[in-house]
């Protein structure tokens, strides 16, 4: 199975999930799916509480699928004020929700925050794959989820990348910047 298989996927059984048509999120795409990929590699490092609190994020991105390293763990995602470690699951891909999914289901999935910490020993490699609309494309929430009792969340946004990379450097969380005021 391809990467754009398993998105398309999961995203009509995310869809399946609210009630929706299940080519709800797809059409949101407008049929071109984006993926980016990077091979991250920590090299050791003593400054594990700089480094523990810089990195803290949610992926840009509405989906990420993410290939961990084999042996070393340091992935750790936010939930209720508690950090919670990613174990190590050799060749399992995590699946990530990210901001621009947060946008489209009107802030019903939301993108999990997570860290990386350092090891100050051995170095550590990942591998995401980060899936999204082409930046091209406006998304917002989906039409069906906006309703006179859960009135849009988020605006319309074309190009989120672009608005993640202003914002994430100076600390504030990016999604914040495109909420309905
Ligand atoms: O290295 C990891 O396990 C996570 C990397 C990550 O969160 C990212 O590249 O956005
Ligand atoms: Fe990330």
């Amino acid at each position: 199975m391809n990467v754009k298989t398993l998105h398309d996927k999961l995203i009509q059984y995310m869809a399946r999930c609210l009630n929706l048509e299940e080519n709800s999120f797809v059409e949101e795409y407008g049929g071109t799916l984006q993926v980016i990929s990077r091979f991250n590699f920590y090299i050791p490092c003593l400054y594990i509480d700089q480094i523990r609190t810089s990195s803290k994020h949610a992926d840009s991105a509405a989906m990420t699928f993410l290939l961990q390293d084999k042996e070393l763990e340091g992935l750790e995602f936010e939930k209720d004020n508690e950090w919670f470690k990613a174990p190590v699951l050799p060749h399992a891909i995590f699946v990530n929700v990210g901001d621009q999914m947060e946008i489209m289901s009107n802030g019903i999935f939301k993108s999990a925050i997570h860290r990386v910490v350092p090891n100050p020993e051995k170095e550590r490699i990942s591998l995401p794959l980060f899936c999204g609309p082409a930046q091209h494309k406006e998304i917002g929430p989906l039409k069906a989820l906006i309703t006179k009792d859960q009135p849009a969340i988020y605006k319309s946004v074309k190009n989120y990348n672009e608005i993640f990379f202003r914002y994430h450097p100076t600390g504030i969380r990016p999604i914040t910047t495109v909420k309905m005021t």
